[in-house]
């Protein structure tokens, strides 16, 4: 489980920003090669404390940049006494500039240098030096026969900057790609590293700025920002004198016939994220159950639209969808919640109404999608839309001019005009039932409290994120119930802290 580490930066950039920082500093006089040096005793420090008796290293180098980094490392390891030797893949005579520099330095410190075989063995540890930013397209061969040979040693792996085969945009997988233990990434954060499949891939994540100028780092236009640090405190502090009328009222609506538990929890985690009054409008038949397990929602059974138009005007905010269904009673209750003015929460079923056109949204609502909904909103496959996350997720902020939530490994959160933020807390235990039901609620009370949409969505989120991750001992099977009580504790921890 890959844990956030706050000492990150918080700026991602796309493999052309990246670029364009390490052109930017060669600009104002650090030369190329100076930094590739640089990186090089980054790396080779990082894998020193990671595996400090390995006493062998077995580069596998490509043909730019990222393999000049390799040798300087393997001249490094020669030099402290380790074995190294470098595996060059495809034809070495391709290295130019830095790169070559860097391989004439490794054979000068005896490094052996010779080509790289699918029977050659692996020895020591393995640093993936083929592939980095400069990535175009699917792995040809003989890279992706390398990738496969270095995920089949059984050897302790290390990632130069990105794990080869890894889009650094995206995060995507292009053909095949290393699976690191670690990753040592330099000059700028990817965006890639905190997206879907670069998730099994990266490891533990180590940062090296190369003492990179901070003045030019920061002036690049990030491609997102990490939802990292303590966001505790931009929950709405209460006063002494604070009572509930002051702390809004939220409505959640949702519970067709058989479906009333995803309505349930979300009310359960309006509750315990803090809204002042929480009503629930669902079927007759789960009025008794929500009455019994949650006394302090005002639980209301709803046969049609009417009865939500004689709330609308006590109600700061609506939860609409979880357990909706896309029949003529939820069509009915949601195009009385999107008519109600009041700040929205659309979740499931409202999102597939929303696709099939049966609705609108009203704009700065907040949407929650998971990628099949999210997929259907943009009329794309799944597999388009998690092969450009960050690009869906900015899609339908601005196709519907609202804040979305696009759940999934590396949460996103993207905004109408172009803010994205990628939560890298949580943990795999969260790919549960009634989690999606327990998010769309969480911000709802946050909206309760006063929080903008944005902030609301980017505080429950990571609120969301890390009360899954302390619950990560529990193993699979999480319950949902009891992502409320931790998202509670954590809440009530940080009350505590500002008193
Ligand atoms: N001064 C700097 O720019 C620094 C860069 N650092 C390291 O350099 C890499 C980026 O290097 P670059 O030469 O731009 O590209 P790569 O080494 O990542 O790869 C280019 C290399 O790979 C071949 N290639 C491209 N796509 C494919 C593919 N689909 N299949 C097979 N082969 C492919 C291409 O032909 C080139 O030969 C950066 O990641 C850092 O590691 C330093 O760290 C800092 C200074
Ligand atoms: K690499």
């Amino acid at each position: 489980m890959r844990h956030s580490s706050d000492d990150l930066p918080l700026a991602l950039y796309s493999a052309t920003q990246v670029r364009a920082l390490d052109a930017a500093l060669i600009a104002v006089g650090t030369p190329g090669f100076e930094l590739m040096r640089r990186a090089a005793h980054a790396i080779w420090r990082a894998l020193r404390r990671e595996w400090p008796d390995a006493g062998a290293l077995t580069v596998l180098a490509g043909h730019g940049n990222n393999a000049g980094d390799g040798y300087l490392i393997a001249a490094l390891a020669q030099r402290a006494g380790w074995q190294a030797r470098v595996l060059a893949v495809g034809e070495p005579q391709r290295l130019q500039g830095d790169a070559a520099r860097a391989c004439d330095e490794a054979r000068a410190a005896g490094v052996e240098v010779r080509a790289w075989q699918a029977d050659a063995q692996p020895q020591g540890v393995l640093v993936d030096a083929l592939l980095g930013t400069g990535l175009a397209g699917e792995v040809r061969e003989p890279h992706a026969a390398a990738i496969e040979w270095i995920n089949r040693s059984g050897c302790p792996v290390l990632a130069v900057d990105i794990p080869s085969g890894i889009c650094a945009d995206t995060g995507q997988v292009l053909g095949a790609a290393v699976k690191a233990q670690l990753t040592v990434t330099l000059i700028g954060l990817k965006l890639g590293l905190y997206l879907g499949s670069a998730l099994d891939h990266v490891g533990r994540l180590v940062f090296d700025s190369l003492q990179a100028d901070p003045q030019i780092v920061s002036h690049q236009q990030a491609a997102a920002w990490r939802l990292a640090g303590d966001l505790l405190p931009l929950v709405p502090a209460r006063q002494p004198t604070t009572h509930k009328g002051q702390l809004g009222h939220l409505l959640v609506v949702g519970g067709d016939q058989g479906t009333g538990g995803a309505a349930l929890l979300s009310a359960q985690s309006a509750l315990r994220g803090g809204a002042g009054m929480v009503s629930l409008a669902t079927r007759a038949e789960h009025v008794g159950a929500a009455q019994a397990r949650l006394p302090e929602v005002m639980s209301l059974a709803v046969a049609s639209a009417n009865q939500l138009h004689a709330l609308a005007d006590k109600v700061t905010v609506w939860v609409v969808g979880p357990g909706l269904g896309q029949a003529a009673w939820g069509r009915s209750l949601l195009s009385a919640a999107a008519a109600s003015g009041g700040a929205q929460v659309w979740d499931a079923d409202a999102l597939n109404l929303l696709a099939a056109g049966a609705v609108r949204i009203a704009p700065g609502s907040v949407i929650t999608p998971h990628p099949g909904e999210a997929a259907r909103l943009l009329g794309i496959s799944i597999a388009a839309l998690q092969a450009d996350r960050p690009a869906a997720a900015r899609a339908l902020a601005r196709r519907y001019e609202v804040v979305c939530v696009l759940k999934g490994a590396g949460t996103l959160v993207a905004d109408p005009v172009g803010r994205l933020l990628v939560c890298d807390r949580g943990d795999p235990v969260m790919a549960g039932a009634g989690l999606g039901d327990v998010l769309a609620g969480l911000i709802g009370a946050l909206i309760a409290q006063g929080c903008s949409a944005w902030q609301a969505a980017c505080l429950g989120v990571w609120v969301h994120a890390c009360a899954g991750e302390s619950l990560a001992h529990k193993g699979n099977g999480l319950a949902a119930g009891d992502l409320c009580d931790a998202i509670r504790h954590l809440l009530e921890e940080r009350a505590a802290c500002r008193k």
